[in-house]
């Protein structure tokens, strides 16, 4: 299939063993780095850009034409121009899955025992889905007042059935699908489509390095042992794509007239060791994939030396329909790709899905109407139509906007609920609603502040801005309650978070207590130890400066011993770290507060950790003991607080701020007298090298710091685009031969970069070659510009994270990013234009269009939202929490909506932390 040999096949014409050992790790920090931080861009071919942002007007728009086309099962005339024709898709599906494409109507799924019946003639198969739920449809609905609960089908009576209300199940099929969990309508319903793929492969653009997703028809699959101990799969699928439009803003060009092109992917997987070479093992692994199969595929794809030819290394794989297959999908249709289930077939499992989408009514919504009314949002069984069958990818958001909704609401409302069940009258409770709608209310003023934390306010070289001002009241608000904070402090890089956390912690010292400061890198936490450490040495009364620590990996035994000890004792009133903090010979005296910094490298199983270091709450340190003596003995076993920090708000970080009430923190402004950073997306051919080198001289000579930023540490034959930072530390150091240059990254010892961030932050290196290590936290007010090779290399977020180092201080500062690939231009043009990471959050996500529109889980033990991204979804957590508290304000004891109340008991409470 176009190779020569292996080694072409493996990507380059290095040695196995160099290629294995470069499998092993050398392109760890790379890879590894844009793993945690990316969810996969996968395009989704000719579908428009899904407006995932535009807040309830977009709702409005799409739910006004959404409605009468469900319901009336015509397309309005004023239909809003980004949405799709299903006719106008599937028209030109050719030669290679043509067969997915011979029927010209969407199909009705008839209950017959393991079979799909189409029904050619159906002109709207919504239409007479809706037809089929009107007629098990029962009570009508009524939407007086402001909260109202309407009265509906209870959900738990339709959602909560026995699968084997199912009709034509076999026994073997309904044990199947028990097996699996699938034990009632709602688990069914529950198991959303991984994603959407268009069998069109339209309007592809295939770039190097992004992840993609494609319909093809595997051409063959061989297992080859390349010696006694190698082996490797090699899969290919053909598959057709249709360039994009030439002249997008002209008169668009149709689908069917545009160019289309046969591209070859390579899927390859790789085995090392015996076990792996026998003939058994590579027959099974080759048979797994049979020729003929339609498949979807996605992954990161590289381009082959060959034209139309693309590696995938790390890919999925899913058979969408075998040779023999009989079923058909409707055009025009976005086709749901359902995560794996213990081998069960994804046809039949489709089947099943569609068969329960028949029987639900329409009127199952145990929410109020007004409440979905309110924020534009379909009820619950259009809801569950359009996740599983959406006729075309604005529908499919909308039902996902709904069920993210639901989630969130129902933990809002539960966790209201308990707390006002906890309360005695009246009074109180509606107290304690006031009090989460008006969340201003929760703050404590300076004058309350610990004397060390006012103290140390007062040593600190600036002032506090407002915002800062006020996380810093409300993290003490929250540190002065008995219940265990779970707060997330969220704001843009460099926008001053530390200082906050740092009051946070002098707070709870100032009351007897310990702190915990834990962050991803020992660079960080070494800076972090300087740093603080510098501000402490102003204050004067020695009696009320903190004893604080510095424990990491590379702390030597003995001292690292001593550390624990103090902390055992409480000596030690702040400990700084990196993940050694929460080991388990790590015992405090009393730990009060736990901060997290840039907690998405850490794992929530490892953050949970902290939680198990209980303090007893009559238990004083020694800083305080002298003058508390006294302190009332009250033997509660307490968890510590955790104060997480983000500057890209996660999933995982925002589903905990539901867990603290209402405990998310922001910082909007940025310390005085900054200036945005200056960015230029600059092709990195050589005149746009020369023009970056050029800047970076200009900026030398008034005295500034570069950043020069690379994606890997080693040149490799395998990537030769790629720029390494320590091969290019001679020719920069030629290059600029008047200026000092330095080199960090991740495989130095921890001494040897403490050193190199030394020398560039106190001016003895100009120019520091790195890669991204320094991408979290690294503070150096003073550096004032960046260059980034190979920026295509990085996704947005990163990028942002990255520009972040510079610009910190007074001085004017610029990013470079140079791109290798024409292509990425348009992408990191984004970045040009905008140095906001939530605006850049969202429009990566929009750039690399909605195809993993239900989210990449990461891994973890958290329960996750099962559809929400919360990055990007958190205003809709907004809205669930303020529709829960509108409904708990009508009905305490949710009396007045007996099948929310209902709903809400059959709703998993998510455990909590770590659990
Ligand atoms: N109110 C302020 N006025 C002036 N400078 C400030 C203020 N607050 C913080 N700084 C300075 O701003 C710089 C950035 O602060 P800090 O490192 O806390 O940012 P951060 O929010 O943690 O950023 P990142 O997410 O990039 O790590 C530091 O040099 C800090 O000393």
């Amino acid at each position: 299939m176009g190779y020569s040999g292996l080694d072409e096949l493996i990507g380059n014409s290095r040695s196995r063993e160099k290629f294995i050992e470069n499998l092993k790790g050398e392109n760890f920090e790379f890879d590894a780095a844009l793993a945690c931080k990316q969810f996969p861009s996968i395009t989704l071919g000719c579908f428009p850009t899904v407006e995932l942002y535009d807040g309830p007007a977009c709702y409005s728009q799409i739910t006004e034409s959404l409605v009468p086309q469900i319901l009336g099962g015509s397309i309005p005339s004023h239909i809003d121009a980004n949405w799709v024709d299903p006719k106008c898709l599937y028209q030109n599906l050719q030669s290679i899955y043509s067969e997915m494409s011979n029927m010209n109507a969407p199909y009705i799924l008839e209950e017959k025992v393991d079979q799909c019946f189409i029904h050619s003639q159906s002109p709207d198969w919504k239409m007479e889905t809706r037809n089929a739920l009107q007629l098990t449809a029962d009570k009508p609905c009524s939407n007086a007042g402001s909260v109202t609960q309407q009265t509906a089908t209870s959900v738990a009576e339709i959602l909560d059935k026995h699968i084997n209300c199912l009709t034509g199940l076999t026994k073997r099929q309904l044990s199947q699908l028990e097996n699996c969990g699938f034990h009632t309508l709602r688990k069914l319903l529950h198991h959303f489509p991984r994603t959407y793929v268009d069998l069109q492969n339209a309007e592809m653009e295939i770039d190097d390095g992004q992840y993609l997703i494609f319909v093809g028809k595997i051409m063959s699959s061989r297992a080859i042992r390349a010696s006694s101990s190698f082996s490797f799969l090699e899969v290919v699928v053909a598959c057709e794509v249709a360039d994009a439009d030439p002249n997008p803003e002209c008169t668009p060009n149709k689908l069917e007239e545009r160019q289309k092109r046969t591209i070859y992917l390579h899927l390859k997987k790789f085995f090392r060791g015996t076990r792996f070479t026998c003939s058994p093992f590579l027959r099974s692994i080759q048979e797994k994939h049979r020729e003929g199969d339609i498949v979807c595929v996605s992954g990161k794809v590289r381009t082959m030396r060959g034209k139309d030819h693309f590696e995938m290394r790390e890919y999925n794989i899913d058979v969408l329909k075998g040779e023999d297959d009989s079923c058909v999908y409707p055009k025009g249709r976005p086709y749901p790709i359902y995560p794996s289930k213990k081998g069960l077939n994804p046809e039949f499992l489709r089947d099943i899905i569609s068969r329960s989408l028949k029987i639900l009514p329409v009127e199952l919504d145990p929410l109020p109407k007004d409440v979905t009314q309110d924020i534009c949002l379909p009820s619950l069984s259009d809801a569950y139509i359009g996740i599983h069958q959406p006729a075309n990818l604005n529908e499919a958001d909308l039902a996902r906007r709904r069920l993210i909704f639901d989630e969130f609401f129902y933990l809002q409302l539960g966790r209201l609920f308990q707390m006002l069940e906890g309360l005695g009258t009246k009074v109180e409770k509606d107290g304690l609603l006031k009090r989460y709608t008006k969340p201003e209310l929760n703050t404590i003023f300076m004058e309350e502040w610990s004397s060390i934390t006012k103290t140390f306010m007062k040593v600190l070289p600036y002032t506090l801005t407002s915002s800062q001002l006020r996380a810093t009241s409300e993290i003490i608000w929250d540190l002065k309650r008995p219940v265990p904070m779970n707060r997330l402090l969220q704001g843009d890089v460099g926008c001053g978070k530390t200082v906050v956390a740092f009051l946070a912690c002098m707070e709870v010292i100032g009351s007897g207590y310990q702190a915990a400061f834990m962050v991803p890198t020992e660079l960080l936490a070494f800076q972090h130890y300087e740093h603080l450490l510098g501000l402490l040495e102003k204050i004067e009364a020695t009696n009320e400066k903190p004893s604080v620590a510095l424990l990491t990996g590379s702390t030597p035994s003995k001292q690292a011993q001593l550390i624990r000890k103090g902390l055992q004792t409480g000596d030690i009133s702040m400990v700084i770290g990196t993940h050694t903090l929460i080991a388990e010979k790590v015992e405090f005296s009393a730990l009060r507060i736990a901060v997290v910094d840039e907690q998405h490298r850490f794992g929530v199983v490892q953050r949970g950790r902290f939680n198990s270091k209980l303090y007893f709450n009559s238990i004083t340190s020694q800083l305080v003991s002298t003058s508390s003596n006294n302190s009332a003995k009250n033997d509660v076993a307490m968890a510590p607080h955790v104060l997480a920090m983000s500057a890209t708000p996660i999933p995982r970080s925002l589903a905990l701020a539901l867990y603290g009430d209402m405990s998310l923190t922001q910082i909007t402004d940025l310390p005085p007298g900054r200036t945005p950073v200056k960015t230029y997306i600059i092709e990195g051919n050589e005149a746009g090298f020369e023009r970056a080198y050029q800047m970076m001289l200009e900026d030398l000579e008034a005295g500034g710091k570069v950043y020069l930023v690379y994606p890997v540490i080693e040149q490799s034959e395998q990537l030769p685009q790629l720029r390494a930072a320590s091969a290019d530390l001679e020719t920069i150091s030629t290059k600029f031969s008047g200026y000092k240059c330095g080199l960090l990254h991740g495989r130095m010892r921890s001494d040897e970069k403490e050193e190199a961030l030394r020398m560039f932050r106190s001016g003895e290196t100009n120019i520091l070659l790195s890669t991204q290590v320094i991408e979290i936290g690294v503070d150096i007010p003073d550096a004032s510009m960046m260059v980034v090779m190979n920026a295509e290399r990085f996704g947005m977020a990163q990028l942002h994270q990255l520009r972040g180092r510079v610009g910190r201080g007074e001085r004017k500062s610029k990013c470079i990013l140079l791109a290798s690939t024409s292509s990425s231009l348009k992408r990191l043009k984004v970045l040009e234009k905008s140095s906001d990471g939530f605006y850049l959050a969202n429009m990566d996500l929009v750039l690399r269009g909605p195809g993993d529109l239900l989210g990449k889980k990461q891994s973890g033990h958290l329960p996750e939202f099962p559809v929400a991204r919360l990055e990007v979804d958190g205003n809709i957590l907004q809205d669930a929490h303020h529709a829960a508290l509108k409904v708990l304000e009508t009905s305490h004891d949710l009396e007045k909506f007996p099948d929310l109340k209902a709903e809400l008991s059959m709703r998993q409470p998510l455990c909590p932390l770590g659990d």
